[in-house]
Parts: C-alpha cells; sequence; structure tokens
C-alpha cells in the first residue's frame, strides 16, 4: 500500500506527518493531552480510532487512541507504520501487582510478559517484547528530571478481564516479580520490533495489588484524583521525553556539522 494512502481504520494518510505517535487506549484520554499542545486539532475519528495532532515546543506530534486490547493495538501501530510514523509511546493504565505501588505512580515497562493472542499471531512466544533501549533511557531520565515516583520493570500483557481465575492468574505472576497488568504494551513491543517501529510505555497505576478492580476503573472514569493526577504526569513526561530526544538529535547534529 502506498504510504499517502488513507489508512481504512485510522483513517489518516502520510500527509499527517508526524514522526511520534501517542497512544492512550481511551479515545477520551486524548482530551487531557490537547491542552498541552499549541494549535491542537483533532483530524479523524473511527471507531476507537480517534486522532489529534498538535505541537509541543514546535515538535508536531499526532495522538491516536488504540482502543482495548491488542487486535485494534496492532491495526493502529501497522496504519501508523505506514503513514510514516517512526516512535510510538503508549501512554496507558494499568494495575499493580506488587505491594507499595500506589494510584497515580508510573510504571515504565522494561519488558513484557506476552500472555495475549495479538503479538502470538505474529510471532513465537520466545521474541522478546521489549521497548526500544534509547526511548527507555530517555523516560527514566526524564522521570527522574521531573522528580516523579516510578517503577521500572516487567510487567504482564492479558487479554481477559472477568474470567474465574484472574485473581489466581494476577497472584502468580506477582509473586513472579511482574510490576503490573495492562492489555497492549506486550503486542505494541513485539510489532515495533517486528516493524523497525521504536516503541516505549508509560502506565498510570489505577488499581492498587488486589484491589477492586471495578470499583477502581469505575473512579478513574468518575474522576477519581490521584489516578488523574497520574495520568497527566504520564502524559507530560512522554511529551518531555519527545523534547529530550529531539535536542539531543539537534547537539549531536551540530557536533557532526562543527
Ligand atoms: O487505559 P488504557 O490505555 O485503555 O489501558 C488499560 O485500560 C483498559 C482496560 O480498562 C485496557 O486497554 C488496559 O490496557
Ligand atoms: O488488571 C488490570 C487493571 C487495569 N487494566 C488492565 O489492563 N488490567
Amino acid at each position: 500500500m502506498e504510504q499517502n494512502t488513507m489508512q481504512p481504520h485510522i483513517r489518516c494518510s502520510k500527509e499527517v506527518g508526524a514522526a511520534y505517535a501517542i497512544l492512550p487506549g481511551d479515545p477520551q484520554r486524548i482530551d487531557r493531552v490537547l491542552p498541552f499542545l499549541d494549535n491542537p486539532a483533532e483530524i479523524s475519528y473511527n471507531r476507537e480510532f480517534r486522532t489529534a495532532v498538535g505541537f509541543f515546543r514546535g515538535i508536531k506530534v499526532m495522538i491516536t487512541s488504540t482502543g482495548i486490547g491488542g487486535p485494534s493495538l496492532g491495526i493502529a501501530a501497522e496504519e501508523l507504520g505506514k503513514i510514516g510514523v517512526e516512535t510510538l509511546i503508549r501512554i496507558g493504565s494499568c494495575g499493580a501487582l506488587q505491594p507499595g505501588i500506589k494510584l497515580g505512580d508510573l510504571i515504565i515497562p522494561a519488558g513484557a510478559v506476552r500472555d495475549e493472542g495479538t503479538s502470538a499471531t505474529y510471532i513465537d512466544k520466545g521474541y522478546p517484547a521489549i521497548p526500544d533501549p534509547v526511548l527507555m533511557q530517555a523516560l527514566l531520565y526524564c522521570a527522574e528530571e521531573l522528580g516523579y515516583t516510578y517503577h521500572c520493570g516487567r510487567i504482564r500483557s492479558h487479554d481477559s478481564f472477568y474470567t474465574d481465575i484472574e485473581s489466581e492468574v494476577d497472584r502468580f505472576w506477582g509473586e513472579k516479580g511482574i510490576l503490573a497488568s495492562d492489555m497492549e504494551t506486550a503486542p505494541l513491543f513485539v510489532i515495533g520490533g517486528l516493524r523497525n517501529l521504536k516503541t516505549a510505555s508509560v502506565l498510570n497505576v489505577v488499581v492498587e495489588k488486589e484491589g477492586e478492580l471495578e470499583k477502581a476503573i469505575n473512579s478513574y472514569v468518575d474522576g477519581g484524583q490521584a489516578i488523574l493526577g497520574g495520568e497527566e504526569k504520564e502524559i507530560r513526561l512522554v511529551l518531555e521525553m519527545i523534547y529530550y530526544l529531539e535536542q539531543r538529535k539537534r547537539d549531536n547534529q551540530q557536533i557532526y556539522e562543527e
């Protein structure tokens, strides 16, 4: 498919001209990113895929929601790659699997257990679900600079919420040192690796370990303060990281040209 072809699901083409895409699951999270940007504009909304563009300190970014789960994340990531996006960073929510991780803390995944179906349709489970190392290093640096509480380590991406064994499964992975669960990070990392896209993820904790899942997610939707604070931090962190990367690129170019 030609790169400038209108993509069937995200309904965007190469005309957008952004190298960076920020990926919330929830289309409404885009409303909380737009106040950080200059000249923000929504450019498409089809199914769960809502896209807006804007500028952060002069850098063009697009924000595309991916919906819930690996299949729709996979469609969004593939179509974004086809229109020339090079770097995809998820801003998601997650449930903590370790004690001491609090609502609104940030998780920076260094890898993800591939406990979902989408990435398995691409390649054997032995293929690692890991972020781009440069992006991860930049996220850690910027989180330190911003003074945010974060936890970096392994997470798990899953496909189900309400099976009869959810709590046992969570306990199992918690005992293996897994920090948190979400549904899209592993397929994002795997598809990124296979398609030569740079990927990373930042997750906001919306359920504490063995917390009441439904109550906690209702509280997020209803505007729970700690959780919304975490969301604002993940947005700011990712934007600062994009700026930091662009500054570094510019400095390196200057050194090269001198
Ligand atoms: O808040 P988002 O980014 O959608 O992420 C999490 O929330 C959804 C489930 O409530 C899943 O998509 C999960 O990964
Ligand atoms: O356990 C959880 C909690 C929030 N979101 C998820 O994807 N999983």
